[in-house]
């Protein structure tokens, strides 16, 4: 045996000896021919490629490291680039690898939207989607022309053009479905042949067989390992289409994340379950129906053809007729699975909202320790969940035994049926019936093939079962894809309506102030806030009309004016600021406002500040990531810089740097969390500001110090707030307030009964309302020093009237006023007077009570002030100050003695 080897081993050496003798010699030879000039030439080229290809190679190596680190640090800064199309490239880190994956995103251009506008707002008539009118109005889920219309529009954004990435995934998995085909086809006749080696006693050919089974299995695992796999590439690019084409759709200058919950209405309160699980599910549905149907419906067309040739005519009938048949009796008795499906994504949304809701309030609900009320909350919308769960269990039993019955037994039995047709009717029985007409003259050999024939028709039956089977199933599937179909649908349809505006009611039907009844103009690029006769409208959600806060608004603020806007709460200070920053519609008039939002342009600091996932530099820099920040060449020193101003200066020692990330909203004290947006606003540098109620949880003296700052970056400044004493810091002063709180305005009235006005700070009309109302003041003191004298000479009659004793004179006597004290060294004259005035029980009783009563309501007077802490606001020099209770005259005031005036 060694000596066998070792030969076998010298003959392979001496082959490929010969085989590198023989090429080399070639060469040689060809080198011999050729010049000298040309071996130094090609040398030459030989050498230079060779450098090149090591220089690009190291170059593409650089490029590649240096991006890896950009990916890196873009990752841990939060951040992304701006590329030159117009497109971002982002780097997302992977969990299991080191380095970052590069991703490029292309946001969706306008005219994409404008074309698809035709899909999703005109639905053609036939389809029963509304009738051409927008907004579509609703249909019922199901597997109907509503359906196909939905799922094509669909279509259109998730695979947009034929040689689109999608399109290229879908042609490879279509090519694997039949792939798969044609190897169960293979499979089918190895099995019959198999089958026939074992009983005909043919060792060679059956171990052959079984060699070919082995090699064919190995094969269509691959190929059924790849059909799953490109399902869930499809489901994924499908996906990623649809889920970006929403989020361009969603959040972009036209506010739709905003209008879409506050005007619109028409997704409810859960947007979020519509884009996050609706949409994967439809998605996936998609995927897998594409397989689902796609591979059934090419083994039934084969196979009924295979089964066709070899069973004859009347089998391929036979076949159509349990289909129809099966198909009709499903069709009757299947429950609306797509309504189904529609409904449990609402009430799914709503539980999954409700947690939500949880989580952005748990500091709130922590305080008022809501944990039992919150959770009856969630526990009674489960509820209606496992109900809903419940119903479409118990609906689905009845259907499932119907399915189970007709694709496992009754199609097996006429399966049956079928392949004995060759037997006992060889004339209508195909190939088979021809072969079995000739087995009869052999002997022996007519069992053989009946058995070859039985067994091949028979596994082709199973497959056809099989795709049957899946088909019938798959009516099912459909029917939850129609739901979820609706869904994502209504979601991108009801995101359309609020991108263009196209509110259109009836004929007859517009209501006052409705999203249909929007005719302001909004001119952007105006240096200033103007608004022409705009009246402020809080509107309600479509179709319903808007509550006008105020009728008929008209101001103008330019560069450098500074104005501040009080009045009551809820009477519409921040709903200005809603009408010009766009979130709520100008029904009327003209609204002017820069047109950049931030820097050079006009920026809103909200009522409740908001802190954004990331580091703490995009805390400060927010709505700006790292790459604007510096393309704005912006440095963590100015950061700094903007950061004492707003004194926050120790927030990058304490919480670890800038690109420390925590849950800002949580770690920021209130009043911390109102420095940060006014850092934001000196990092931004804008022309104008909005802030809404924004120093209020701030010191009084930082306050000052905030604004002061603000005003000498030149950033002209219109602040909300209830508060009258900020108007030190502004010029002009708009007051809101009902009718008859506000006295000898020039301003306009509301039809709400709020009106306005506007006053310069400082000037003489101003002075003069504000000696008319120390005017006012005094008038009440005078009164207050009218009440003390009646008060005084009121508790002298008691006193005498005690001291009497009337109730002595009818043996009765009376109880004392245990509130009063009675001051003994007036008591004797003004007893006697009253003696002398001659006063009767009855009248002294009548005294008693009216001056019980008049004790209450004083009571109740004084209360109140204490609990405010003032006495009376002045004002002295425009500004409003407010005036302590002197100690002193609180006791006069009968501090005391009890008694209040
Ligand atoms: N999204 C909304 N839809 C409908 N009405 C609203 C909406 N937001 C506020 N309103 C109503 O509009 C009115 C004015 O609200 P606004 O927020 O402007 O009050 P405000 O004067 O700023 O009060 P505050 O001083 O309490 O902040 C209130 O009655 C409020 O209930």
């Amino acid at each position: 045996m060694a000596a066998q080897s070792t030969l076998r081993h010298t003959a392979a050496e001496e082959a490929i000896a010969a085989f590198i003798d023989k090429y080399t010699e070639i060469i040689r030879t060809k080198l011999r021919r050729t010049s000298r000039t040309a071996r130094l030439l090609s040398t030459l080229a030989l050498a230079t490629s060779i450098i090149l290809a090591g220089l690009c190679a190291r170059r593409r190596w650089k490029r590649k490291r240096a991006e890896r680190e950009q990916g890196q640090k873009l990752v841990r800064t939060n951040s992304w680039l701006h590329n030159s199309d117009g497109s971002r490239t982002i780097y997302v880190p992977y969990i299991n690898r080191d380095r970052p994956a590069k991703v490029v995103i292309h946001t969706t251009k306008p005219l994409t939207f404008q074309a698809h506008r035709r899909l999703f707002l005109n639905p053609p008539r036939v389809s029963g989607l509304g009738d051409g009118h927008v907004p579509p109005t609703q249909t019922k889920p199901g597997i109907n022309l509503a359906f196909l219309h939905q799922i094509l529009s669909l279509m259109s954004i998730m695979i947009p053009r034929w040689n689109s990435k999608e399109a290229v995934l879908l042609v490879s998995h279509s090519a694997f479905l039949m792939l798969r085909t044609y190897m169960s086809l293979v499979v089918a006749r190895l099995d019959g042949e198999i089958v026939r080696d074992l009983v005909a006693g043919n060792g060679k050919m059956f171990l052959w067989g079984l060699v070919k089974w082995l090699g064919l299995g190995g094969f269509a695992s691959y190929t059924n390992a790849m059909i799953k796999f490109l399902e869930c590439k499809v489901a994924i690019a499908f996906r990623t289409r649809l889920t970006r084409y929403v989020h361009d759709l969603y959040l972009n200058d036209n506010l739709n994340y905003y209008k879409i919950h506050n005007l619109d209405g028409g997704l409810g309160s859960a947007a979020d379950q519509f884009i996050t699980q609706d949409l994967s599910q439809f998605c996936d549905a998609t995927a897998s129906l594409y397989s689902a149907l796609g591979k059934p419906f090419v083994d039934i067309c084969v196979f009924n053809y295979q089964l066709y040739r070899s069973l004859g005519p009347l089998a391929l009938a036979g076949l159509v007729g349990s289909y129809w048949l099966s198909g009709t009796v499903m069709g009757k008795f299947s429950p609306p699975f797509a309504k189904m499906k529609a409904a449990e994504g609402k009430i799914e949304g709503d539980f999954r909202g409700l947690h939500a809701r949880l989580i952005a309030n748990a500091e709130e609900i922590a305080f008022y320790n809501g944990a039992e009320t919150e959770k009856s909350f969630l526990n009674r919308e489960f509820k209606a969940l496992r109900d809903w769960m419940d119903h479409v269990y118990r609906t689905r039993i009845r259907y499932n035994m119907l399915e189970d019955f007709i694709v496992k037994y009754s199609w097996s039995a006429s399966g049956y049926l079928l392949a004995s047709l060759p037997i006992f009717l060889p004339a209508w029985g195909g190939l088979g019936g021809k072969s079995e007409q000739a087995g009869r003259a052999v002997k022996g050999g007519r069992e053989r093939a009946r058995m070859k024939d039985f067994i091949t028709n028979k596994r082709l039956m199973l497959s056809l079962a099989d795709a049957g089977s899946r088909v019938m199933y798959s009516i099912k599937d459909l029917g939850e894809l129609a739901g979820y179909t609706s869904r994502v649908y209504t979601l991108i349809s009801t995101l359309h309506r609020v991108h263009a505006a196209a509110y259109h009611p009836k004929v007859g039907e517009d209501e006052l102030f409705s999203l249909s009844d929007v005719q302001g103009t909004t001119q952007l690029g105006f240096d200033g806030v103007r608004l022409e006769h705009v009246p402020i409208v809080a509107p309600s959600l479509w179709p319903q009309g808007g509550t006008e806060l105020i009728d008929s608004l008209s101001m103008i603020v330019r560069q450098g004016d500074h104005l501040l806007i009080s009045g009551a709460n809820g009477v519409g200070k921040s709903a200005i600021a809603r009408v010009i920053a766009g979130l709520w519609p100008v029904y009327r008039g003209l609204v002017s406002r820069p047109k950049a939002n931030g820097e050079d342009g006009i920026m809103f600091l909200p009522q409740r500040p908001y802190l954004s996932i990331g580091t703490l530099r995009d805390q400060v820099i927010y709505p700006d990531g790292e790459a604007d920040m510096r393309e704005k060449r912006k440095t963590d020193a100015h950061l700094r810089g903007v950061l004492d101003l707003a004194r926050l200066a120790y927030l990058p020692e304490r919480e670890g740097g800038w690109d420390t990330r925590k849950e800002w909203k949580d770690v920021l004290s209130g009043g911390e969390k109102q420095r940060m947006a006014i850092a934001r606003l000196l990092y931004h540098e804008p022309r104008y500001a909005f802030i809404d109620e924004g120093t209020s949880a701030v010191s009084s003296d930082v306050e000052g110090l905030l604004y002061d700052t603000c005003k000498k970056k030149g950033i002209t400044l219109i602040t909300i707030s209830t508060r009258a004493s900020l108007k030190k810091y502004h010029t002009y002063h708009l007051i809101l307030a009902e009718a008859e709180q506000l006295n000898g305005s020039d301003g306009g009235s509301g039809g709400g009964g709020v009106r306005w006005e506007l006053q310069r700070v400082g000037t003489e009309t101003e002075k003069m309302h504000a000696r008319r109302e120390l005017e006012e003041l005094r008038e009440k003191l005078a009164q207050v020093e009218t009440w003390k004298a009646r008060h005084a000479e009121i508790e002298r009659e008691l006193g005498k009237v005690w001291v009497e004793g009337a109730g002595e004179e009818e043996g009765q006597p009376l109880p004392p006023p245990t509130a009063y004290v009675v001051d003994d060294d007036d008591d004797d004259g003004e007893r006697g007077e009253s003696m002398g005035k001659g006063v009767g029980v009855e009248e002294q009783q009548q005294q008693q009570h009216e001056t019980e009563v008049e004790r209450t309501d004083d009571e109740a007077d004084y209360q109140e002030a204490q609990e405010m802490g003032v006495d009376e606001t002045e004002t002295e020099g425009g500004t409003l100050v407010t005036a302590e209770v002197d100690e002193d005259e609180k006791s006069a005031a009968g501090e005391g003695s009890g008694v209040v005036v």
